[in-house]
């Protein structure tokens, strides 16, 4: 990584905000798009969602530049509304981070399977075994203070952007309108799944709003930019590009493959489409890229979580045994607690029917209640500062991420209050050394809630589980 006062140009940020937020998603979307929606319908949910993201990420470049003093996405919380507030947007922020790396591990197995079919099925005992060993191999070597070195991350980087224009390239020239266009609409007689428009345009938004989760990360970069003009420019040349690439990558092989040929093709659905359309080295060439490119994603966000953590504990959120740093400089307790959560949850997969689009749901919905608490700060802050455009801006986000998250499946969100339960226990450890209250009286409301929401959470999965 390159000193934090270096400043990068316009063209370095545009392709970091492209790379930070492709991992495992666009390998898989074609055949999760098509189980979705019809073409016509993708594309109208891809321009609602692209303009969502565009407006989150002008707040978070906004937010940057009028609160350097604010690092980390939950600060915007804790400083706006409070520590609960803070607490509850670092909590939902770590949550996302190791749950993505779960969505991960299902398509590393998945993709492992190309080779070994042993492991096609990326919930079997067999595959949830290799997951948890990877994960903890990762946690071992970021434990010793292992992170991407910058050359490293451009091979990385090389290795996920070539397959990928490889196959949007080869899907161009296979393109056929007569194919694109036969069920446009999802609405002939005989259309896969169920179909109103409008429901098939909710239907996508799960899954892309989960291809854009890491965008954050991007505008923190974002601060290393020539001028906050320079900055905001590349956030949005970067969204529309990668606007761009996923389009492409999920609406192109309608031009070639029928939707029932793309629902049924196996995960991740790039990697078989590609062997269809230029032969076996195809699939190969693609499962390789796809490899290596999620192994520097999760050692990247294997660091992410355990940092997440380790600031809350220096920012009093969290007990201040949890920020404790090692000899190698790296949070090991943090780096433990987040471990065994992503083996508890590799566990309970065993248990789900779709275990990819568990976990990167469950991944979504956690990190919009930190999307929703940044939107809430932006709007407190421009009101404050009587600028409307922000102010605007703030709005549109927040509408954005309470719509989206809403169409996606509140049940998502739902889940995740139950690991909000030991967060709160932990939440109280760190606040009773304090002298300052515990909780102020809106705040006490909230964690009766949160608790009440918790519970009823774990009764409701314990009995979908029972009856499986
Ligand atoms: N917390 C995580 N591990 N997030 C990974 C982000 C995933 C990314 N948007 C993708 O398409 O795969």
């Amino acid at each position: 990584m390159e000193t934090p006062n270096k400043k990068i140009n316009s063209l370095t940020l545009v392709s970091l905000v492209v790379t930070t937020s492709i991992g495992s998603g666009i390998f898989a979307l074609s055949s999760d798009l098509a189980k979705a929606a019809s073409p016509g319908p993708a594309l109208i949910s891809w321009f609602i969602v692209g303009c969502g993201i565009l407006l989150l990420a002008t707040t978070l470049n906004n937010l940057l530049h009028e609160r350097p003093d604010l690092q980390g996405i939950f600060s915007y919380g804790q400083s706006g509304f409070g520590p609960f507030t803070g607490f509850i947007s670092g909590w939902g922020y770590w949550m996302s981070c190791w749950l993505g790396n779960v969505a991960f591990s299902t398509v590393f197995m998945s993709t492992l399977g190309y080779f070994f079919p042993v492991f096609l099925k990326n919930n079997s005992l067999i595959s949830i075994i290799i997951a948890s060993l990877c994960s903890w191999f990762l946690t071992w070597l970021v434990n010793r203070g292992v992170e991407n070195a910058a050359f490293i991350n451009s091979i990385i980087t090389l290795c996920k952007l070539i397959p990928i224009f490889t196959f949007i390239i080869v899907s161009i020239f296979a393109f056929k309108s007569g194919i694109f266009t036969q069920d446009f609409w999802g609405n002939l007689h005989n259309s896969v799944g169920d179909g109103s428009i409008l429901k098939q345009i909710k239907n996508c938004f799960m899954v892309m709003m989960w291809v854009f989760v890491g965008i954050e990360g991007a505008s923190v970069l974002s601060a290393r930019a020539s001028s906050q003009k320079a900055a905001g420019r590349a956030t949005i040349i970067g969204v529309l590009c990668l606007l761009l690439i996923y389009i492409c990558a999920s609406i192109l092989p309608y031009g070639h493959f029928t939707r029932v040929q793309l629902i049924n093709a196996k995960q991740p659905a790039m990697v078989y489409l590609f062997k269809e359309l230029v032969g076996s080295w195809g699939g190969t060439f693609i499962s390789i890229g796809l490899l290596i490119s999620i192994f520097g994603a999760w050692i990247s966000w294997t660091m992410l979580p355990a940092e997440t953590l380790s600031e809350m504990a220096k920012k009093q959120l969290l007990p201040a045994k949890i920020g404790q740093l090692n000899k190698h400089k790296a949070p090991t307790f943090a780096l433990v607690i987040t471990g065994v959560m992503v083996q508890i949850f590799l566990i309970t997969l065993l248990f789900s029917q779709e275990a990819y689009e568990l976990a990167y749901s469950l991944c979504t919905a956690a990190v919009v209640i930190s999307y929703i608490i940044v939107a809430a700060f932006q709007i407190k802050q421009a009101k404050q500062q009587g600028n409307r455009l922000q102010l605007a801006i703030g709005w549109g986000t927040l509408l954005f991420e309470l719509v989206g998250i809403t169409l996606a499946g509140l049940q998502y969100l739902l889940v995740c209050t139950i690991i909000y339960l030991p967060g709160i226990y932990l939440y109280y450890l760190a606040r009773r050394q304090l002298s300052a209250p515990l909780f102020s009286k809106r705040e006490k409301w909230g964690v009766i809630c949160l608790i009440f929401l918790g519970v009823l959470a774990l009764i409701l999965v314990l009995a979908q589980i029972i009856k499986i």
